[in-house]
């Protein structure tokens, strides 16, 4: 292959028009006119003309920091928050709202039809708000010692800098005011943080979850050693100054690893759970298990997947990548019975106590690889009438897809938070005979983010 030199140097400063908005959410422009070089922007909106310095080249593509923005999108707006460009955890942040929105929807169908399928996409469900923000549930900031000080905040990409943060402006505000007290406390106690240099320290992470409706709260303090440095005072500390404390766990996770959280817990003061409400139902929600982080649009979420369902009394419902069984607990009232299988072990433990919480018998959740018991569930002869999936962003295997058809269920509702690995999974389900009944809905569970979560509806043929 001939050698060819990229058409940007290192440092120079470019301007550019961006054409196209990639799947998370930073601008493409072409360096060169036969559009075979792209250069990768953040905080731009399509058709903006910038200047653009260069920060990296590579063989095939660059990356450049917006400088100076020429001819702005009519729907740019200034936050005033670009620190939260630089941590990435909102990088829509300054544009419009309903720009984010538009674009979300132009972005599941471009996924499907990249995926060869042609799709009509509704309009995003939203939250009520015109800027929707401080709606996560929970958040684990990384603490480090910097200049004599304990700083809570985002590592500096491909650093080990740790800059400080206090507003995550996507963070109910009351997890920012915790992860706050619970710094300055450990900083008083003079508490040893987790250093990636030298993987020596205790305290990695502190994680924050906190109930929606029910406020109860609880703090997880990620440790690289199984006890902390005066253990009894930091508790001591810690529950005097969180009057709505409800559980404070030390979570033992020794591992030089990008794995946040280990399953090793101990509850070092109050419940090893705390509890919220959805849809009605209460749930008991651990530290290691899956829990929806925007509580207010997961009602939405469930919602409208089970509207889309249509579900009836005589169905069987299959809740597969199941959580702590929220899907299928919510609802198990509508329909003859659900069963539902997860992989993670205190999740289905939660899931359990939930089904007994909430008064429901006609739901079991069984622990393990859901590929594996979609094959015992085809092998044992059970036949479903919808199968609810909600898998992780890496999406289906084939082999449940393939297992899925040979069941046969009337329908499958597929939850997903990648509309990438959706599009390719009902490519596949296409082809064993479901085709996609009616228009795909995108749920926006991550305001200010390039994240969209989906709700596709499959209907067996014939
Ligand atoms: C996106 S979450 C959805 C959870 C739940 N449906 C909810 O709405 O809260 C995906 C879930 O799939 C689980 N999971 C991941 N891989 C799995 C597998 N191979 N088999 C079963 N569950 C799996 C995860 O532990 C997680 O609880």
């Amino acid at each position: 292959m001939a050698k060819t030199t990229p058409p940007v140097k290192l440092n120079e400063t470019v301007t550019l028009t961006i054409d196209r908005i990639r799947q998370n959410g930073m601008g493409l422009a072409w360096a060169n006119d036969a559009k075979t070089y792209p250069v990768y922007i953040a905080n731009t909106m399509l058709g903006e003309v910038v200047d653009v310095q260069i920060i990296q080249v590579d063989k095939l593509s660059a990356y450049g920091a917006l400088k100076n923005v020429l001819k702005a999108n009519p729907e740019r707006i200034d936050a005033k928050r670009d620190y939260l460009l630089e941590a990435g955890t909102a990088p829509l942040v300054n544009w419009a709202y309903p720009a984010q929105k538009k674009w979300k929807q132009s972005l599941v169908k471009d996924n499907f039809a990249a995926a060869g399928l042609t799709v009509q996409v509704a309009e995003a469900v939203t939250m009520d708000e015109q800027v929707p923000s401080y709606y996560r549930n929970k958040t684990v900031v990384p603490v480090k010692w910097q200049g004599g000080q304990l700083q809570s905040g985002f590592y500096q990409r491909g650093t080990h800098q740790l800059v400080p943060m206090m507003d995550y402006f996507v963070n109910d505000r009351r997890l920012d005011e915790v992860i706050v007290v619970v710094r300055n406390l450990l900083e008083k106690l003079a508490i040893s943080a987790y250093d990636p240099d030298t993987g020596q320290g205790a305290i990695r992470y502190i994680m924050v979850r906190r109930g929606y409706y029910s406020k109860e709260l609880m703090v997880v303090l990620v440790s690289n050693e199984p006890t902390l440095p005066k253990q009894e005072e930091v508790v001591r500390a810690i529950v005097s100054e969180l009057p709505d404390l409800t559980s404070l766990i030390l979570n033992k996770a020794p591992k030089k690893d990008y794995v946040q959280l280990s399953a090793d817990n101990e509850t070092l003061y109050g419940k090893d759970q705390i509890e919220d409400t959805l849809l009605d139902k209460r749930f008991l929600i651990g530290p290691n298990s899956f829990y929806q982080v925007n509580p207010v649009m997961t009602e939405k979420l469930y919602q409208t997947a089970a509207d889309l369902a249509k579900l009836k009394s005589t169905d069987l419902v299959v809740d597969a990548y199941a959580g702590i069984g929220t899907i299928g607990m919510s609802v198990a009232d509508r329909v003859k019975q659900v069963i539902g299988v997860e992989v993670v072990p205190g999740a289905v433990a939660d899931a359990q106590k939930n089904l007994a919480l909430n008064g429901i018998t006609n739901a079991t959740y069984i622990l393990k690889d859901a590929p594996e018991q979609f094959v015992e569930w085809q092998e044992a002869g059970v036949h479903p009438d919808v199968v609810f999936v909600d898998p992780p962003r890496r999406g289906l295997t084939p082999e449940l897809i393939e297992k899925t058809a040979s069941m046969e269920p009337d329908r499958v509702v597929y939850v997903s938070c990648n509309p990438v690995t959706a599009a390719r999974d009902c490519a596949l389900f296409k082809k064993v005979g479901y085709e996609i009944a009616g228009p795909i809905v995108p749920v926006d569970q991550f305001p200010q983010t390039a994240h969209i979560e989906t709700v596709t509806v499959l209907k067996k043929k014939g």
